[in-house]
């Protein structure tokens, strides 16, 4: 039996105030460690929100804050950090992107979203990055993406084709489309045989607002845990990944698939 236990970290951000914001995301990994999980995951954009028009002032110079931070915590509560998404400034431009930390405190992925969402502007503000985002976890294949990403099951299918567990979401999402969110979560689910970690946030933003309803789904599609709508907090989830080998051999679709065709 290969077990993990999940903690998502459904917050609320603060527009625009990376202070709070850092020392309400230190709270919480801590509490959340107490729980003993093997991974801590965190919600899209919790340095800043969408507070694209200051990000000037207030994105991460290259993440450095974000990094030292999740780093240290991850070194000393000797827990894995998803770390969800941050604006960072890089070179000249922003970045909305990701950071994964190992047991050790070791930076073993880092990710800038590579689809960006008009809807919200942030193709005016943010630069797309072009890199996977695949990663370890105690020796379990997993890979991330951000938001809305998961509208194009083109990218996942390549994240989690070389025998990706799991596939974790960071997210901004709002409450209006949540429908959809969990439509196509359990669709990534379903059709990539893997288990789904995604975490949105909760509360207002000047344009949108947010509900969580963060959700563990397994491969069948079906919901493990899910945050309570509209609530701030940790929720947390422990699931089998022995699983996977019935399912991925009862119905073979990646050996199946006919990339030559599409
Ligand atoms: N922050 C985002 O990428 C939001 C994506 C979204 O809301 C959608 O409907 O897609």
């Amino acid at each position: 039996m290969k077990k993990i236990k999940v903690s998502l970290l459904q917050l609320d951000v603060i527009f625009g105030n990376p202070d709070e914001n850092y020392h309400k995301v230190r709270k919480y990994i801590e509490k959340a460690a107490q729980e003993n999980p093997d991974v801590i995951v965190l919600p899209e954009m919790w340095n800043t929100g969408y507070s694209l028009e200051n990000l000037a002032e207030i994105a991460d110079e290259d993440g450095k804050k974000t990094k030292a931070l999740l780093s240290d915590l991850a070194k000393k509560l000797t827990v894995n950090i998803v770390g969800g998404s941050v604006a960072i400034k890089k070179e000249g431009n922003f970045y909305n992107s990701s950071y994964v930390f190992n047991r050790t405190g070791s930076l073993i992925s880092e990710y800038q979203k590579v689809h960006l969402f008009g809807l919200m502007n942030e193709d005016k503000f943010i630069s797309a990055g072009a890199t996977k985002n695949q990663f370890e976890l105690d020796d379990i294949k997993a890979a991330g993406v951000i938001c809305y990403d998961i509208r194009f099951p083109e990218w996942e299918r390549k994240l989690m084709s070389e025998g990706q567990q799991i596939l974790f979401v960071s997210a901004q999402w709002p409450t209006k489309r949540i429908a959809q969110w969990e439509t196509l979560l359990r669709a990534r689910a379903i059709e990539n045989q893997a288990f789904v970690v995604a975490v949105n946030r909760v509360g207002e933003a000047p344009k949108d607002s947010f509900n969580g309803h963060s959700l563990v789904i397994n491969p069948l599609g079906e919901i493990l845990v899910e945050g309570t709508p509209g609530v701030e907090g940790i929720f947390t989830c422990e699931f089998d990944l022995d699983d996977l080998s019935k399912i991925r051999g009862d119905i073979p679709v990646f050996k199946d698939r006919r990339p030559e065709l599409y």
